[in-house]
């Protein structure tokens, strides 16, 4: 680095929750841990998927539900971002376009409490677990269709949702656009956290060469629902450097940009890739024989 360089550092908090059916019960948690957060120094604190609501009855849901301009709690996480001048990234908020229908949106807001970015999940959950769990996400919200990138202090982050997770092109073209920190704030499912969750968020880290931030819900909660928590800082070489455990709470770390560059001269995978098409094999009939005789 030169001495035109300004060392990039950030140190960065991510707040784990187990938020129930009441909003005003969740921001009243969340507000606790973001304050818990900033005075142990966070500048940058983030929040899981689902931050004001989690209610799987569809009617109830909507009965909750406000759009982005008067929902209570983002006006209240605006004012507690700017009253402790931090950069807050609420994971998602569960926020009405319509009568029936939603958005789940990432939102970036910064030390003076104005929304910086805004993110709709694009990959929406609709599976059948095969263990009694479904879900149809699309049933409710409606997808986003733009990748977003945003800055915090000069430090370049991508904004991914949960689910995103597992459609590596995202986390590739956020990193091509310049993202050396992707966040992955969840609500993973208990089953596919504990076979997929720190290999996943490893992988996306290693390919990119990017610090990987994702804060996660845990824990049973009031809708019945029981998620993996484990939320996770993964650096650029794929080290765990922070993680919780099931239940709220809060984890830390210093991240430093340093360690993006070194991972990506060591390995430059980011740069390296190549585009090809793919054929089908040609047939080649029946494999010939020659018998051998001594
Ligand atoms: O609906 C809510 O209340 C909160 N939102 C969620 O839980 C979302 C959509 S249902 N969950 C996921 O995307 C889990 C992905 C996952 O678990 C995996 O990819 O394995």
């Amino acid at each position: 680095m030169t001495s035109l360089e300004t060392a990039q550092t950030l140190r960065v908090g991510l707040v784990q929750l187990r938020t129930g059916r009441d909003p005003a019960a969740n921001l009243d948690a969340v507000s606790a841990l973001i304050r818990a957060a900033a005075a142990d120094g966070a500048r940058y604190v983030q929040t899981p998927e689902t931050t004001n609501i989690m209610e799987l009855d569809r009617a109830r849901l909507f009965e909750q539900l406000a759009e982005e301009h008067k929902d209570t709690t983002l006006a209240a996480l605006r004012d507690l971002a700017r009253e402790l001048k931090i950069h807050l990234h609420i994971g998602s908020l569960a926020l009405k376009i319509s009568d029936a229908r939603a958005v789940n949106r990432a939102i970036l807001i910064d030390p003076e409490g104005e929304i910086s970015a805004r993110y709709d999940k694009i990959h929406m959950f609709d599976v059948d677990l095969g263990n009694g769990e479904s879900y149809r996400e699309s049933g409710a919200y409606r997808p986003g269709e733009r990748a977003v990138t945003a800055d915090v202090d000069a430090i370049r982050i991508g904004l991914t949702i949960c689910y995103d997770l597992r459609f590596p092109a995202l986390y590739r073209a956020l990193a091509e656009a310049g993202a050396k920190v992707l966040t992955v704030p969840s609500a993973f499912t208990r089953p596919t956290g504990e076979a997929h969750w720190h290999v996943l968020l490893r992988a996306r880290a290693i390919e990119t060469g990017a610090y990987v931030l994702a804060a996660a819900q845990g824990g049973k909660h009031e809708n019945g629902r029981e998620t993996y928590g484990h939320s996770l800082i993964v650096d650029p070489w794929g080290r765990v450097i922070a993680e919780g455990g099931t239940d709220p709470g809060v984890i830390l770390a210093e991240i430093d940009m340093k360690e993006v560059a070194s991972a990506r001269a060591r390995i430059p995978s980011l740069s390296n890739g190549r585009r090809f098409e793919v054929a089908e094999a040609q047939p080649v009939g029946r494999l010939h024989v020659v018998e051998r005789r001594s």
